[in-house]
């Protein structure tokens, strides 16, 4: 994430294929056995752009039901203000940066991400949502909080 006075820009990546296949988002995957959540964080984002950060801030936490699936995606999301490197095509993800106010390919990304992106220039969030196929939130809580 980028930010000068004028403009903050957004890191995508556009996944190619399986779960959430051709939408743009935050660069991330499964946790492996031995990896904290941190590591996995860092891991996915080299793996998936080339890039590598210093400082990462936990900043949010969404729990994802998804009506016949029994288990929750349990989603912690990471911020980076500075990375390092060039961003990369990956064998799974094409990435770009987005204008964060300016035209933001909200028809190409998660429905629930429209609602929860904004938080995360700021706040510290804790989020709930309940899906319907892919496309359609039949419940949804979010709340800011001060630690996670
Ligand atoms: C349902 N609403 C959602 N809204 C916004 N973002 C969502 C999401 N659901 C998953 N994500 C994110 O999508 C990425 C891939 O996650 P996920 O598919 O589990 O990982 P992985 O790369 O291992 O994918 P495959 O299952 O191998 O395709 C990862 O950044 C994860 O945080």
């Amino acid at each position: 994430m980028f930010t000068n006075k004028l403009l903050t820009l957004v890191l995508l990546g556009m996944k190619k294929r399986g779960f959430g296949a051709v939408k743009w988002n935050g660069f991330g995957g499964k946790v492996q056995p031995g990896e904290t959540i941190e590591e996995a964080a860092r891991q996915e984002l080299q793996e998936e752009s080339g890039l590598t950060v210093d400082a990462l801030d936990k900043i949010g936490n969404i729990k994802f039901e998804l009506i016949g699936e029994t288990e929750l995606r349990d989603v912690h999301v990471f911020r980076a203000d500075n990375y390092n490197g060039e961003p990369t095509e990956s064998d799974g993800i094409h990435s770009q940066s987005h204008a964060f106010y300016l035209g933001y390919p909200s028809g190409q990304m998660w429905v629930d991400d429209i609602l929860w992106f904004p938080l995360m220039l700021q706040k510290k969030f804790l989020g709930y949502f309940k899906f319907q196929g892919h496309d359609l939130i039949i419940d949804h809580k979010l709340e800011e909080v001060e630690n996670l």
